[in-house]
């Protein structure tokens, strides 16, 4: 919290090389272990020391032990001055209760912080950008008062649109929710409590587990746990951790569910162990006739992760529901129409529990017992509505499958691919003949060349203004883990990119 650019000018003024953004510093590797490091949004922090040829002791720093560069996180803070962490959650929540008493023209945010001030704060802050008149209604709304941290590597926060997230409260309403633990939704999470606040009908608490640390300064620890999915840590040890079991387990694990949306770059097998160890968690208060249940679960995830979460948990099936976002111009819906977002919920929930909303293009199959997009056709063949990204899809009868409107089946490769794809074998043949002594371009049984690269050329352009997510379930799945991670990357890079 105690971040400071002027600070940290002062360390770098003069300096020229070394770390990016903190030059002429070095991380002090081993730090006391007695004294925890203090948190920044991505965690503990590391302590770093100013490198100096003068005589005088160095002194040293806390800074962002992710983030390279200052612009993504711009958390510091010296060594000698740790007042926050002395206090923790209890002194950033006094501050708030300080911070609603006073007068609406003195609160006041600081965004180069990320942080509420007091008046007394305020001439550290007074070069920072500062925004005054924070209403009670934008203290609500946390998630719209700090920024989303979009640092990629890190943690990119797609926050919900606001038409997503009412969908999925009023779904948890429904459905006959009580209690929603939210991990990594925040925007979730305060809707929750806003509704809660507002309609005396709904009465749905929330528990925030997030890795946002920014966040503890608007919630109590009943409602935000400051927390790493990746590993199932609590940040503030076991009365954190005692605070989430409570929340799974009362009731008798009755009327709760969990509802998370990891950052996309997370690998699915370390989010599917902590998730177990959730599950174990709210098993633990159950009796044991109750040992067949499952704890409801929303996990809000890419489509192309389908095979790879049913992997894990066999019970999920993937809703035809498309999450849009504020943040990510790709997730929304156009002007025109809409723009197809990648992201679905997969759930444990029996799907023909969902009602997908008709007015946004979604129509039930009484086939399927399920919700469907509405060009998602059911097919005869596969006896499914067999589309993934909301398209209709065709039905090959050589693969025996459903496959993208854009794929061809393709003869030397044997199945249905994209018309541009290079074929498999030792070389790649003509895609028109299958023939391997020539290319498609100077194909025989085409007239001219030409013509064939027109073709490809237009049918690039079409592809090009559509969506570009070329896999299905059950493919890419046996290579190494790395070429996996690899192409992921590159396959979701050309999907955002295309
Ligand atoms: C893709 S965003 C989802 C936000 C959600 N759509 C919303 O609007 O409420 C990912 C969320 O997970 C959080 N997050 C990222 N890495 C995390 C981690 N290792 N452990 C816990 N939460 C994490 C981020 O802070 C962010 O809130
Ligand atoms: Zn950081
Ligand atoms: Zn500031
Ligand atoms: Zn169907
Ligand atoms: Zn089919
Ligand atoms: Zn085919
Ligand atoms: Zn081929």
């Amino acid at each position: 919290m105690a971040t400071s650019r002027d600070r940290l000018g002062a360390v770098e003024a003069g300096e020229s090389s070394g770390r990016q953004g903190y030059s002429g510093v070095e991380a002090v590797l081993s730090s006391d272990p007695a004294t925890p490091a203090p948190l920044c949004p991505h965690g503990p922090t590391l302590l770093f020391v100013k490198v100096n040829q003068g005589k005088e002791e160095p002194r040293r720093f806390y800074a962002c032990s992710a983030c390279r560069d200052r612009k993504d996180c711009n958390f510091f803070q010296w060594e000698d001055e740790k007042v926050y962490q002395l206090f923790g959650y209890i002194y950033l929540f006094l501050m708030y209760l300080k911070f609603i008493e006073l007068p609406l023209s003195q609160r006041k945010f600081c965004q180069s912080c990320q942080q509420l001030l007091l008046p007394d704060d305020e001439e550290k802050h007074r070069e920072h950008q500062v925004v005054g008149d924070v209403s009670i209604t934008q203290l609500k709304r946390p998630s719209k008062l700090l920024y989303p941290l979009e640092n990629k590597k890190t943690n990119a926060q797609y926050l919900f649109a606001d038409r997503s997230c009412l969908f999925l409260v009023d779904l948890l309403s429904n459905l006959g929710f009580r209690r929603v633990l939210c991990v990594g939704t925040p925007r979730l999470h305060e809707l929750i409590r806003l509704k809660e606040s507002g309609d005396k009908k709904s009465n749905i608490r929330s528990l925030l587990l997030d890795i946002d640390f920014r966040y503890s300064q608007f919630y109590m620890e009943d409602s935000f746990c400051h927390y790493n999915m990746f590993n199932h840590h609590f940040f503030d040890g076991k009365a954190a951790l005692e605070v989430c079991k409570t929340f799974l387990q009362e009731d008798r694990g009755e009327g709760v569910i969990m509802v998370t949306d990891p950052p996309f770059g997370g690998l699915v097998e370390p989010l599917a162990v902590t998730f177990k160890k959730l599950i174990a968690m709210w098993k633990e208060g159950h009796s044991q006739d109750n040992s067949q249940k499952e704890l409801p679960i929303f996990w809000i995830f890419p489509y192309f992760f389908e095979s790879r979460i049913c992997q894990f948990f066999p019970s999920f099936c993937m809703l035809d529901y498309q999450v849009d976002y504020d943040n990510h111009a790709l997730y929304k819906h156009g002007k025109t129409g809409r723009k197809q977002s990648p992201v679905r919920i997969f759930t444990n929930i029996p799907p023909n529990r969902i009602i997908l909303p008709i007015e946004e293009g979604y129509r039930f199959c009484p086939l399927c017992q399920r919700y469907v997009s509405l060009e998602n056709q059911h097919c005869a063949h596969c006896n499914s509505c067999t589309s993934k990204d909301g398209r209709k899809w065709n039905h090959c009868f050589l693969c025996k499958k459903c496959v993208k409107p854009s794929w061809i089946h393709c003869s030397i490769c044997n199945h249905c691919a994209l018309p541009d794809h290079s074929c498999k074998g030792p070389k790649d043949g003509c895609f028109i003949c299958g023939a391997l002594d020539h290319k498609r371009s100077t194909c025989p049984n085409i007239s001219t060349s030409k013509k064939v690269n027109k073709a490809v050329r237009k049918q690039k352009q079409r592809k090009s203004s559509k969506m570009k997510m070329d896999t299905t379930k059950g493919q890419s799945m046996n290579h190494t883990s790395v070429t996996r991670k690899k192409k992921r990357r590159e396959r979701t890079h050309q999907y955002l990119c295309s």
